[in-house]
Formats: structure tokens, C-alpha cells, sequence
């Protein structure tokens, strides 16, 4: 990152109010981590073998789906060249492939996770090595033509023939057919199959099969299997997102994934400890993708913030000079609250990560009463913090004005790629409804008497009537306090509304239906409440220097604030706030923007994202844009030859022929 930078970020970086390698440690999980991270992502980015390739953006789909597939190839390699650890692993691969995700990446994404969440451990030590070290390649076929979210809607069947001792998959209709899975189109030769289990002439719901889908020889299909790639979409088209059909195709009993649920030789059918236990790979992965939204909200603060310093517009004051445009507070005011809630995310990933490693271990010892408590959480932080990173990501990209359309600032590619974690891995609003149906259930619970414990603790402890007199809108504890009453009244309404609904005659489901919009609301509340609460519990007790907790408490009153300044009618509508508190929340509000606006550019640059992570031309760390945006014009295909081949083909000939006219 050494070079002359631009003086305007030079100085922002010399008047910081703390030191940045600090933060970053605290980020990264102490010193020696950040040392090793840059360390091995150096050997990725000093690597021949990953440069060279053009600018993805200028790439054909045929070029990016090769091109990266080459390069995930040529990780596999150096990983074993290089002794990478698994600890340093996706570290590695990070670096390697941030041009785009090839198809490959989802045998290590969710089709290895899944054999490790799923497989009894005869199965693991039959799979999880070849997946490995890559002799086998492996897509996660869930989703169908007509089903994604109602799994229990899937239409593919694995039917238990004893005679045999298979299964047999098939697709009995068009929309049974698999539609999406990663990496399925053309990479994969194995593939684990969610399909509806069919034994002793029962259904069983959906359970996952390990499925040969390529011939290990010639990469061919299979005998009775159909395949394919959906073709391109709106970004990610380095990956071979791809469908599949099966025609009575049979495996043997032993490729039914049995961790949890069995079935006998004979085809008795052995039930898991909770029927959701096949949905396991999919709590994790969504916890996952909560470090993914913090990770693509920093890279697109990083970028609008360094270049909202380097760029300068308009006129402040008469006769001085222009202004770096980060010094409107409409610029802040779009900015500041992404970045905040980049690192709010960052901590909620921390605690998500925590939670998974801790229940799954008291569910590995058969105590599975956090299952439920698990599965909201990941369901609804999974949703609110991508649904905020992809809307953060827009507003960044806007806040760039002109030169944030261009691919040139990353952040066109960085929304589209953001975006389909709204989409992935459960639907954003049927995962936030997911989240809304565990509230209403401890709602109920606590009005019976029970007390809550867990993220939904202050349910029942929280009074439900506003208390009066005057507060400290500034105080994070009063803050918490005010987020913690608002998610609370919205979930009683909501709840209580359902049960009116419900008085009124209408059956549960419809009563359901009928409040849906409230509930989301209430989950929404609940998510952001926690979020809130987990960031100030955060910069309260992390051991660190005095002036980066300062810095970190600002930001962590800027993300309440512009909160409460935002859902100002939640807080209204009981009284709990008065219009007096919010006055005094706007005002605070403007006052911690400006107070911010000096350690911006030190706060982006705490994510310690190398510039070939970010792929902008507008946020590199140098700063030097001007001359870099007219050197990437310069790659355009277009720029190739002067005069284009189409002039020849269509307006040489039609100007010939205008002008003949006159
Ligand atoms: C820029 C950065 C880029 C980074 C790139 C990243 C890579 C991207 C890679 C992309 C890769 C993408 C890869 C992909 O996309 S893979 C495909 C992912 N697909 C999905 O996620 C499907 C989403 N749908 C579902 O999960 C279920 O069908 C839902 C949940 C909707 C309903 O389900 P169902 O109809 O069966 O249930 P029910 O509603 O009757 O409820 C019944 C009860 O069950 C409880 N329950 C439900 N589920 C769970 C659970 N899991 N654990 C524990 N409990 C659970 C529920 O609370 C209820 O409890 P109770 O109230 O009765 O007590
Ligand atoms: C980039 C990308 C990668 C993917 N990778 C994989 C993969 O590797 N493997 C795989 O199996 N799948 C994969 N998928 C598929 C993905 O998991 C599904 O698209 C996702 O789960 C959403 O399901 P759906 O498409 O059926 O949406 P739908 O459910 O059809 O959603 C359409 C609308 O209906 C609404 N809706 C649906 N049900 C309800 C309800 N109960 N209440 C209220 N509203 C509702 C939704 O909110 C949404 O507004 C991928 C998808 C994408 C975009």
C-alpha cells in the first residue's frame, strides 16, 4: 500500500484521534492475528499465478466462469505447496478469488459444511476427505423450479427400495426439477440432494442424500441425470448456478446423510432427536452470512468514505476553495450510520459465531432447548443485517455520485453481489417471519408467567407502560433501554393483535397472515434492539485504550441515534420518547457526525482491507483516483483499436449512404 498518497487522505490519516492498528487488532482478534492475516494474504496477492487475468468486468461469461475456476484450482494447489492450515484457509482463498466466486467455492461452502453437519461419522470419514483435497466436487441441491423457501414443498422423492437396499431419486415434474444450487451447472461431479424421504409407503419430509451426479472419468452426466447452468444473473456469473434433473436414479442406502434421522436395512425409518435437525446446515450457513453484510458494508464505507475525502465539489463559503465533499453533513449523514452499522454487524457476527459454537455443543450432548433460540436468531440477523448492508451499499454507491456508477468504484458489483444474501439462504421477510414466530411464542410465554432468558430476556422484564421524566439521550444504557421498550411493545401488538384477529373468528393462520406486516415489523425491532445492545455491551467492556473505546462509543451512539431519529414513530407511539427526546436525539445526532468527521477516513481504514480485496478505483488507499479511473477507461474492450469493427459493419456504411442522400 506504500506510494505517494493524496495529501487530503495523507491528512486525514495524521489527525486521527487514535491509533488505527489498534482497532484492527481489536477487529481481527488481537495483534498476531492481523500479522498473520496480512501475511497470508500477501502470498495470494504476490502471487503470479492469480495476476494477469484482466479486470473481471471486462470479462464474457464463458472467460470469468474459466478464468476463476483456473484460480480456484491454483489455490488447491498452493494450499498444499504452501502448508496453509485450515485457520488460514478462507483467509487464503479470500485473497485468491476476490474477483469472484466460482462455482468450485460451493463444495467448500456449503457442500462440505453440509457432510459435516449432517454425515454420521462414517460418513465423514468417507467424504469429507476427497471433498478436501477436491477429488470429488460437490454442489448443495436444495432449492427447485417451484420451491425455495417451503422446503417441506420440494417434490424431488428418494424412495427406499429394500430389496435393494437404495434409494431412488427423482424429479417427478418440471418444478421438481433442482434450480440454483452453486457450482451444480457444469463444476460438480457429487452433489447432496435434498429430497422428500419415501419409506415403508410413508413420506418422511426432506431429508439430504449424497448423490454422484458426474462421471469421475469424463465429467459426463450420470446415467438418468440432466444437467445444466440456469444462465447469468444479475452478478455472481463466475459461478456455474445450475439445475438438475433425476430420472429414477439410485444410490445406495448408505449415501442418505444419518446423522440425525436413519433408515434401516428393512426401511424402518428411525426418527432425529427434532425433525429440524435436517435444516442444520442452514442455520449455519445463515450465521455465516452476518460476518459476510458487516464484511461488504465496510468495503462500500471504505470506498465512499477515502473518496469522499480525495474528491472536492461546489463551494461552501464564497471565494474559498471547494470543499472534500465528506464535509456536507448530508454526506456524512449517509455515510457515517453504513459504517456504523459495518462495525455493529461485525460484533453481532462475533456473538453469532459464539452462539452457534456454543448451542450445537450442548446439542451434540443431546440438549437441544436452544435449538429454537438459535434458529431465530441466525434466521433474523441473517435477514436484518443484509437487508441494511444492500440498501448501506446503494447509498454509498450514490453518495460517489457519477463515478460510483462505474464498475470502476467496485461498488455496482459489491451491490449485486451483497444483494443475493437478501435472497439466499431463506428469504429475507420469511426468515424475519421465522424470527417473529419464536417472539410470539415467548410473548405468550411470558405472559404465563414464564421468565425469558437468552435474547429475548428483556420480553418479559421490560415494564410495559412508558416511564415519565427527563433523560439522557446520550447515555448508550438509555438508548438500549429505548430500543429494548420499542421492540417489546411492537411484539406485544403484534401479538396481541393475532389474538383479536383470532377472537374475531379467523383462524390462526390467517390471523397470522393478517398481522404479517406487524410481525416483520416486530422482528425487524427485536434484530435491531440486540444489535444496538450487543455494540454498546461491546465498546463498554473489550479491553482497549481509552481513545479507541471514545471513538468506538461515538459510532455506537450514531448507530442508536440515526436509529431512533429514523423509526422515530416506534418510539413515539407509546410515549415512551417524547417529542422532546427525539429533538434531543437529532441534535446529538448532528453533533456526533461532526464529531466523527475527523477519524472517518482512520475508522474505514481500521477494516484493514487491502486494495485487492476492494477492487475501487475510487477507494484506494492511496487515494490517487484521477489518474487511476483514466488508466482503467483505458482498458475498456472498446479502447482496443481506435476505430471500432462496428463502424465498418453499420455506421461507415449508413453515414455513406446519409450523406449520398443530401
Ligand atoms: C458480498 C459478500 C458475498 C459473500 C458470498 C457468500 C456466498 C453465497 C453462497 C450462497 C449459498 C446459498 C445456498 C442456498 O441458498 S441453499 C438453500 C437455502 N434455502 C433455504 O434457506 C430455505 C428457507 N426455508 C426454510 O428454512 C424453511 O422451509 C422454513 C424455515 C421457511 C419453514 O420451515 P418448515 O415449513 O419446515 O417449518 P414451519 O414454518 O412449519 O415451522 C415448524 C417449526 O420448525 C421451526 N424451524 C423451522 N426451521 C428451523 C430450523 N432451521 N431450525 C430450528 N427450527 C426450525 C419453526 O420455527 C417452527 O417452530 P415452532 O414454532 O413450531 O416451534
Ligand atoms: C445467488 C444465489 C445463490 C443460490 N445458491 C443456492 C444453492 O447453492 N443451493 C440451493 O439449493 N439454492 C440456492 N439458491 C436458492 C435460494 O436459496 C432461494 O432462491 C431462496 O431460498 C428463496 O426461495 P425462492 O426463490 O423460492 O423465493 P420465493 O419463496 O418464491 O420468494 C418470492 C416472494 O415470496 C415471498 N414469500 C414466500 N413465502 C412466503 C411466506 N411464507 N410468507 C410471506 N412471504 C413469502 C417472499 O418473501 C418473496 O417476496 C440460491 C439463490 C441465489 C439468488
Amino acid at each position: 500500500m506504500a506510494g505517494q498518497v493524496n495529501p487530503d487522505l495523507a491528512k486525514e490519516r495524521e489527525n486521527a484521534s487514535f491509533n488505527t492498528q489498534k482497532l484492527t487488532n481489536l477487529l481481527y482478534g488481537g495483534a498476531e492475528k492481523v500479522r498473520r492475516r496480512r501475511y497470508i494474504e500477501s502470498l495470494a496477492f504476490s502471487d503470479p499465478a492469480y495476476s494477469g487475468d484482466e479486470d473481471p468486468v471486462f470479462m464474457s461469461r464463458e472467460e470469468l466462469y474459466s478464468s476463476q475456476l483456473k484460480r480456484a484450482l491454483t489455490t488447491v494447489q498452493r494450499v498444499k505447496e504452501l502448508n496453509i492450515t485450515e485457520e488460514d484457509l478462507s483467509t487464503y482463498r479470500n485473497a485468491a478469488l476476490s474477483g469472484g466466486m466460482p462455482g468450485l467455492a460451493l463444495t467448500w461452502i456449503a457442500f462440505i459444511p453440509t457432510i459435516l453437519q449432517q454425515g454420521t461419522e462414517e460418513q465423514k470419514q468417507k467424504w469429507l476427505k476427497p471433498a478436501q483435497d477436491l477429488s470429488i466436487v460437490g454442489a448443495y441441491a436444495q432449492t427447485e423450479m417451484g420451491h425455495g423457501t417451503f422446503v417441506r414443498g420440494l417434490e424431488t422423492t428418494a424412495t427406499y427400495d429394500p430389496s435393494t437396499q437404495e434409494f431412488v431419486i427423482h424429479s417427478p415434474t418440471l418444478t421438481s426439477t433442482k434450480w440454483w444450487p452453486g457450482g451444480l451447472g457444469k463444476t460438480s461431479n457429487y452433489a447432496t440432494v435434498m429430497a422428500q424421504l419415501y419409506t415403508q409407503g410413508k413420506c418422511y419430509g426432506p431429508h439430504n442424500f449424497m448423490v454422484q451426479i458426474r462421471s469421475l472419468e469424463d465429467h459426463t452426466p450420470c446415467p438418468g441425470v440432466t444437467l445444466g447452468d440456469i444462465g447469468p444473473k444479475m452478478e455472481g456469473n463466475a459461478n456455474d448456478n445450475g439445475f438438475a434433473r433425476f430420472d429414477h436414479v439410485r444410490i445406495p442406502r448408505e449415501n442418505m446423510l444419518m446423522k440425525f434421522a436413519r433408515v434401516e436395512p428393512d426401511g424402518t425409518y428411525v426418527q432425529p432427536a427434532s425433525s429440524k435437525l435436517a435444516y442444520s446446515n442452514m442455520v449455519y450457513l445463515r450465521g455465516t452470512f452476518v460476518m459476510s453484510a458487516a464484511q461488504a458494508l465496510a468495503s462500500a464505507s471504505t470506498i465512499a468514505v477515502r473518496y469522499s475525502c480525495v474528491r472536492r465539489q461546489s463551494e461552501m463559503k464564497p471565494g474559498e476553495p471547494e470543499p472534500q465533499i465528506l464535509d456536507y453533513q448530508t454526506q456524512q449523514y449517509k455515510l457515517f450510520p453504513q459504517l456504523a452499522a459495518a462495525y455493529a454487524f461485525w460484533f453481532a457476527a462475533r456473538f453469532m459465531t459464539q452462539q452457534h459454537a456454543s448451542i450445537t455443543g450442548s446439542m451434540e450432548k443431546g440438549d437441544m432447548s436452544g435449538l429454537a433460540e438459535l434458529h431465530a436468531l441466525s434466521a433474523g440477523l441473517k435477514s436484518y443485517t443484509t437487508a441494511v448492508m444492500s440498501a448501506g451499499i446503494d447509498v454509498c454507491r450514490m453518495s460517489c455520485g457519477g463515478h460510483g456508477y462505474s464498475h470502476a468504484s467496485g461498488l455496482p458489483a459489491l451491490f449485486s453481489t451483497g444483494t443475493s444474501l437478501c435472497t439466499a439462504e431463506g428469504e429475507n421477510t420469511v426468515m424475519m417471519l421465522q424470527t417473529a414466530r419464536y417472539l410470539v411464542k415467548c410473548f405468550v410465554q411470558s405472559q404465563s408467567g414464564k421468565t425469558l432468558s437468552g435474547t429475548v430476556a428483556y420480553l418479559s422484564a421490560v415494564q410495559p407502560s412508558p416511564v415519565s421524566g427527563e433523560r439522557n439521550m446520550s447515555d448508550l444504557g438509555t438508548q438500549v433501554t429505548a430500543f429494548q421498550h420499542r421492540a417489546a411493545r411492537m411484539v406485544r401488538h403484534a401479538a396481541l393483535q393475532m389474538q383479536t384477529e383470532m377472537q374475531k373468528g379467523k383462524s390462526r393462520e390467517d390471523a397470522w397472515n393478517s398481522c404479517s406486516v406487524l410481525l416483520i415489523k416486530a422482528a425487524q425491532a427485536h434484530v435491531h434492539s440486540f444489535v444496538v445492545r450487543n455494540f454498546a455491551e461491546t465498546v463498554q467492556t473489550v479491553e482497549v485504550e481509552e481513545s479507541v473505546r471514545a471513538v468506538l462509543t461515538s459510532l455506537c451512539q450514531l448507530y442508536s441515534l440515526h436509529g431512533i431519529t429514523e423509526h422515530a414513530g416506534d418510539f413515539l407511539m407509546d410515549g415512551y420518547l417524547t417529542g422532546r427526546d427525539i429533538d434531543a436525539a437529532s441534535s446529538l445526532l448532528s453533533a456526533v457526525l461532526a464529531q466523527l468527521r475527523p477519524d472517518a477516513v482512520a475508522l474505514v481504514d481500521a477494516f484493514d482491507l487491502h486494495d485487492k480485496m476492494l477492487h475501487s478505483v475510487l477507494g484506494r488507499y492511496d487515494g490517487r483516483v484521477y489518474e487511476h479511473l483514466y488508466q482503467w477507461a483505458q482498458k475498456s474492450p472498446l479502447n482496443k483499436t481506435e476505430v471500432h469493427e462496428s463502424y465498418y459493419k453499420y455506421l461507415q456504411p449508413f453515414l455513406k449512404s446519409n450523406r449520398a442522400k443530401l
